[in-house]
């Protein structure tokens, strides 16, 4: 009998593998599950071998292959070799990541056939007579009517006994189809399209040109035609039978992205995002694996799909936060884009009308390829920025008198209007009018927001909730004022000074619930509102023709921040807005009320755009020695008693210390200085060689984990930071 010796990666916080034996070979890929202490664990195997250096006396025999053959291909697991190397994160944990959900559990793959519900034979007016008392069996009829549709998403959409009610009355039945088997390459049919204006067919023409691995930059202002690049680029990566991935930001996934790329070519499009259930991305997976899909679009996480035959890959609002995982494993999905891009061999393009400082840098460097949109597509005009003194003016709702005066002149020109704030609920703090205290939340010792539909306080860092208190704790006072302005008391004032105007608010609270954004969105665009009032939901992607008025308030914070980042961020926000105005046939204006109105930073943007503004701050970065001129990684801490949390960073400090020509700025307290009872703090290491810090970081790592703190904190590495809270 032969004796197999196989490394597993298993889920587990540790930075290594783990050796099983095996009577036969089980190929790297395959998932197993292994005796792990006390428990049984889903791993999966990175390396097969008849021998063994070391005592094999201790090992344990496997439990069961799950897999006859690899279930990630060899791409996807150099990737999660990469990840492991270059995130310094524990191998198990990656592996982990990169699964979805059910094959971390252990589950098997679906099946190849799906059960479809169908109509059975005609439906007349017989039948909705029929059902005419039933009407939800009515609507699961009519749905089923349009085209067959999978039993378990009737089940969910619907309900099951609805769906057996059907049955029962003959009015449907199911089949069996075949999910996997369909190629989609024979059933592309090309809508009519828009012809490309100049500058779009450069760019299209550029990406087209690409042969094997680069990665483009495509710089275009807002409303320039991006989607439109993509689509027309992508065509001929379809025609030639590769499949695409599209990845965009969590927000900028609503259904009208979606039909855009599916009915230009007429061909299923794959949805992934947070909301997308367990089985159905798993499906997903699988059928993008076996070719049985040639688009996927989906959000950060997306990038981990396997494909059979991937061509290119598309990161739409390359500049956007939420490609970044803020915690596990804190991986960016445009640097794993660029990864993955290049040991596919295929092209990656990046998008955005207000690139980050990161990609901005490659492109002007010539490391990515560049083109530049700079006029928007079909004719409308550049919005026009403007900044509104807001000091000494009369605040009604945190609005300046004169912001008022613009508002009412664009409604009453029947235009719609987007009023931006940054801020949830109410007011971001209840202030005693006689003392001065604040009503402060223990466990994060942060304000709690005022709300008052329904009237409640809540601390937006762990969500929190008390009543309203009648007085001052400290001074007894019942003069309890909210201070500070949040999109509710924007809602309210708004109704208020425009009572004839109706008006949608659009915040985290507001859209909470299934496709419930995209109902709002749907009804302004019909213009069933005239006031759109929200936070930075409204600033990402959406095409809304008919708004002529973008207000941004509240940004006078960002000026002063302490993260080095904040500029950037403040102008991708302001650019963006203000591309949502004007995208049509009117003209659109930015009207951004201030306190600081002769700022530098403001005086920069609003006079010279993002594209100069932007070329400023690169040049700014590189005189301070910051990103992307210097490479970071954050060591991060915290723990209910802050000592430890910063004892152990300063002992991490001191291993990390043996690497010369690394910077050290801390521990200091992390920006969100406490959330949920827990201390926190953070080390920033800097240095301008990235194999400085791997290897220091490698070197010292094992000796970190081994200090008696390690087991008392909770500790994380961040490579790459995007933030310091
Ligand atoms: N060549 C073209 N001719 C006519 N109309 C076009 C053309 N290209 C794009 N458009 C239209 O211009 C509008 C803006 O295009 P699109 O949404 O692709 O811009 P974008 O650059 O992705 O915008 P943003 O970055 O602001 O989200 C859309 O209504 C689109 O249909
Ligand atoms: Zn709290």
């Amino acid at each position: 009998m032969s004796q197999w010796f196989i490394d597993v990666a298993v889920p587990v916080p540790l930075r290594q593998t783990f050796t099983y034996l095996a009577e036969h070979k089980v190929e790297k890929g395959c998932r197993v599950t292994v005796p792990f202490g006390k428990r049984t664990l889903v791993g999966v195997v990175t390396a097969a071998s008849a021998e063994f250096n070391g005592t094999t006396d201790k090992l344990k025999p496997l439990q069961e292959v799950l897999d006859s053959s690899p279930i990630l291909p060899p791409v996807m697991i150099s990737l999660c070799e990469w990840l492991t190397h270059y995130y310094h994160h524990p191998v198990g944990e990656v592996f982990h990541t990169a699964l979805p959900v059910l094959l971390r559990k252990g589950d098997p793959l679906p099946t190849d056939s799906q059960s479809y519900v169908e109509v059975a034979g005609e439906i007349d007016s017989v039948a909705a007579e029929k059902l005419s008392r039933a009407p939800k069996q009515l609507a699961c009829l009519q749905a089923i009517k349009q085209q067959p549709v999978p039993l378990t998403i009737l089940n969910k959409q619907f309900s099951a006994a609805v769906v057996t009610a059907l049955h029962e009355k003959k009015f449907v039945h199911t089949v069996e189809r075949p999910v996997i088997n369909k190629p989609w390459q024979s059933s592309i049919s090309i809508e009519a399209k828009p012809a490309a204006n100049r500058e779009q067919a450069a760019a299209i023409a550029a990406i087209n040109q690409i042969t094997g691995f680069s990665t483009l930059l495509i710089e275009g202002v807002t409303g320039s035609g991006k989607t439109e690049v993509y689509l027309q680029a992508l065509e001929q990566v379809l025609l030639a039978g590769k499949q695409v991935l599209i990845l965009v930001p969590e927000i900028g996934l609503t259904p009208q992205t979606v039909n855009r790329f599916a009915h230009r070519f007429g061909i299923d499009v794959a949805v992934l995002h947070s909301q997308v259930t367990n089985s159905e991305r798993l499906l997903i997976w699988h059928r993008a694996k076996a070719n049985n899909v040639g688009i996927v679009i989906g959000t950060r996480s997306a990038i981990f799909t396997p494909f059979a035959d991937l061509g290119m890959i598309i990161l739409d609002e390359e500049h956007d936060d939420s490609f970044k995982q803020n915690d596990g494993l804190r991986y960016h999905a445009r640097d794993l884009a660029v990864v993955r891009a290049k040991k596919q061999d295929i092209p990656l393009v990046l998008g955005s009308g207000s690139p980050s400082l990161e990609s901005l840098n490659n492109a002007l460097s010539k490391r990515y390829q560049h083109v530049q949109l700079t006029a928007r597509a079909g004719g409308a005009a550049a919005p026009a920025h403007h900044l509104l003194d807001a000091r000494d003016q009369t605040l009604q709702f945190g609005l300046a008198a004169g912001t008022i005066a613009i508002i009412k002149s664009h409604l009453e020109a029947a235009n719609q209007v987007l009023v931006f704030i940054n801020r949830k609920g109410y007011a971001p703090a209840l202030l005693c009018h006689h003392c001065g205290h604040s009503v402060e939340c223990k466990r994060c010792e942060q304000p709690f927001t005022v709300y008052q539909k329904p009237p409640r306080l809540q601390c937006h860092r762990c969500e929190k909730t008390k009543p309203i208190p009648p007085s001052c704790t400290v001074c007894g006072s019942h003069e309890l004022i909210p201070s500070g302005t949040g999109t509710e008391q924007i809602e309210t004032g708004l109704a208020q000074l425009f009572p004839q105007y109706s008006q949608v608010r659009i915040d985290s609270d507001s859209i909470r619930g299934k496709d419930k954004l995209a109902g709002m969105l749907k009804k302004i665009d019909r213009q069933e509102y005239q006031l759109l009032i929200g936070t930075q939901i409204l600033a990402k992607g959406h095409h809304f023709p008919h708004v002529t008025l973008v207000v941004v308030l509240g940004c006078d914070g960002a000026l002063y921040s302490a993260d080095f980042r904040a500029p950037e961020k403040l102008a991708q926000l302001v650019t963006q807005l203000a591309g949502r105005a004007g995208r049509a046939s009117k003209p659109g204006e930015m009207w951004l009320q201030t306190h600081s109105p002769d700022h530098p930073l403001l005086q920069d943007l609003i006079c010279n755009g993002y594209q100069a503004f932007s070329r400023y701050l690169i040049q700014e970065r590189r005189q301070s020695g910051l990103p992307p001129f210097q490479v970071q990684c954050a060591l991060r801490a915290e723990s209910v008693n802050p000592e430890l949390a910063y004892e152990f960073l300063m002992q991490a400090r001191q291993q990390l210390n043996q690497a010369t020509s690394m910077q050290f700025v801390g521990p200091i307290p992390a920006m969100v200085e406490k959330k949920q009872g827990r201390y926190r703090f953070i080390l920033i290491v800097s240095t301008n060689k990235r194999s400085v810090l791997h290897n220091a970081l490698r070197a010292s790592i094992p000796n970190i984990t081994q200090l008696p703190l390690s087991s008392k904190v909770r500790w994380s590495v961040d490579i790459d930071p995007m933030d310091f809270n």
